[in-house]
């Protein structure tokens, strides 16, 4: 047999067993965590696992998701089972994609590198964050003409944002994502306590030290002076003025797909479709930007109906495993974003331990589908799914 990553499902579980070995990277979330935990300096786990405030919203994330009971059909015809779906024409093995993560350098060296060559040996597309370690261009370098998105913070500088998604589209990245939940950084305390952001250390802004329009913003080259370029990069990174009529700024720079990324408000839902975005992603950020805000599952719950298949819905805050990409989708997602499990298996295996989680999640998402009577996506819907008690 090949490599245990290129069986699916239930033969991945055989070639597992048979070969008595232990995959890359633990295949359960929390011992994953654990695993990255031993591996990586206090300041590069607080700064993955961080969350706003107490924590409350990242354990209501977990908590909400666990209430969704699935509700197996049985009596069905499994055999088979096809997870594929397209999103904006293009049609993925699993309705899965990797979520924008910063400063992923603080995990592995070879940081975004090593998530694009695994996301593109599994033909999930990786969401390139404006915050990634390496230059856009050199991280496409490594997918051929693999599925990737690029992840946009809005800038204060109109020039850098139109420099930024202009470079983004020549990479060939096919939709842009635009995150709207974070105009300033939450407060994080283990960061704080800590006294430690990767960014305030030059870390997880290669975007813009390689950007024409930033670099004639400083007096001098980043080279010579990064505390001045980095002191720059904080003034303009993010854009507190930037609202929903501002975005008609970025929709007029593309004609790629454009999605905002953030939206937890039906309301929010409403007025991004009326302002011509093409997809929305249900997200709190996993929990990093308000303490005590509504678990993203929930508002998934409430959005979906609103947006009614009129753009495709992705998800993230929680996904740790395939019954949780089983719940989304019930609840009407059309794809979950994969967030700090994947920061975990870059510390501990690198492209190997990226490409491992993949294998991972789509074997237990095929598994889950199948064992509760689905054979292709289509079938999983609400009725799929039960809120059990608190
Ligand atoms: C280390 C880390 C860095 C992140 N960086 C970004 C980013 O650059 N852009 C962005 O839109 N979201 C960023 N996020 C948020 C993720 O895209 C995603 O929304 C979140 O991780 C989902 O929650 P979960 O990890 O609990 O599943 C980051 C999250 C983490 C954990
Ligand atoms: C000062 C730069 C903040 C970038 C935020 C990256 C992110 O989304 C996160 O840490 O969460």
């Amino acid at each position: 047999m090949g490599s245990l990553l290129e069986a699916p499902g239930p033969h991945r579980q055989a070639a597992i067993y048979v070969a008595g070995t232990a995959p890359a990277v633990p295949v359960d979330a929390d011992r994953l965590r654990a695993a990255a935990q031993a591996m990586l300096s206090p300041e590069a786990f607080a700064y993955a696992d961080g969350a706003a405030g107490r924590g409350t919203t990242r354990r209501a994330n977990r908590h909400a998701l666990d209430r969704w009971q699935i509700r197996p059909r049985v009596g069905r015809d499994i055999t088979g089972g096809d997870m594929r779906a397209t999103l904006f024409g293009r049609t993925l093995p699993v309705p899965m994609l990797l979520a924008p993560l910063g400063a992923l350098e603080l995990a592995h060296p070879h940081a975004d590198l090593a998530v694009a060559r695994a996301a593109a040996g599994a033909g999930v597309p990786m969401i390139v964050s404006s915050q990634a370690s390496f230059a856009m261009e050199r991280i496409a370098g490594e997918m051929a003409d693999a599925p990737r998105w690029f992840q946009l913070y809005p800038s204060r500088s109109a020039a850098l944002v139109e420099s930024l998604v202009t470079r983004a589209e020549a990479c060939g990245c096919e939709a842009i994502v635009v995150t709207l939940d974070t105009p300033t950084l939450g407060w994080r305390p283990d960061d704080l306590d800590l006294g430690h952001l990767p960014f305030f250390f030059g870390k997880g802004i290669a975007n813009y030290l390689s950007d024409p329009v930033f670099r004639a913003l400083l007096d001098r080259p980043p080279e010579e002076d990064l505390p001045a370029a980095v002191r720059m990069f904080l003034g303009v990174f993010a854009n507190p003025g930037f609202t929903w009529a501002k975005l008609a700024g970025v929709r007029a720079l593309t004609r790629l797909p454009l999605l905002v990324k953030g939206v937890t408000h039906p309301d929010d839902a409403r007025r991004a479709i009326d302002h011509g975005v093409d997809g929305i992603i249900v997200s709190n950020h996993g929990g990093r930007q308000i303490d005590g805000a509504v678990p993203a599952v929930t508002a998934l719950d409430e959005i979906a109906p609103v947006v009614a298949g009129q753009v495709p819905v992705l998800f993230d805050s929680g996904i740790r495993g395939g019954t949780d990409i089983f719940r989304a989708l019930a609840l009407g997602a059309n794809g979950v974003l994969i967030g700090r499990p994947l920061f975990h298996a870059l510390a501990v295996a690198g492209e190997a331990g990226v490409a491992a989680l993949i294998a991972n999640l789509i074997a237990e998402f095929d598994l889950t589908m199948r064992l509760a009577g689905c054979t292709a996506i289509a079938e999983i819907d609400r009725n799929m799914i039960r809120r059990g008690e608190p």
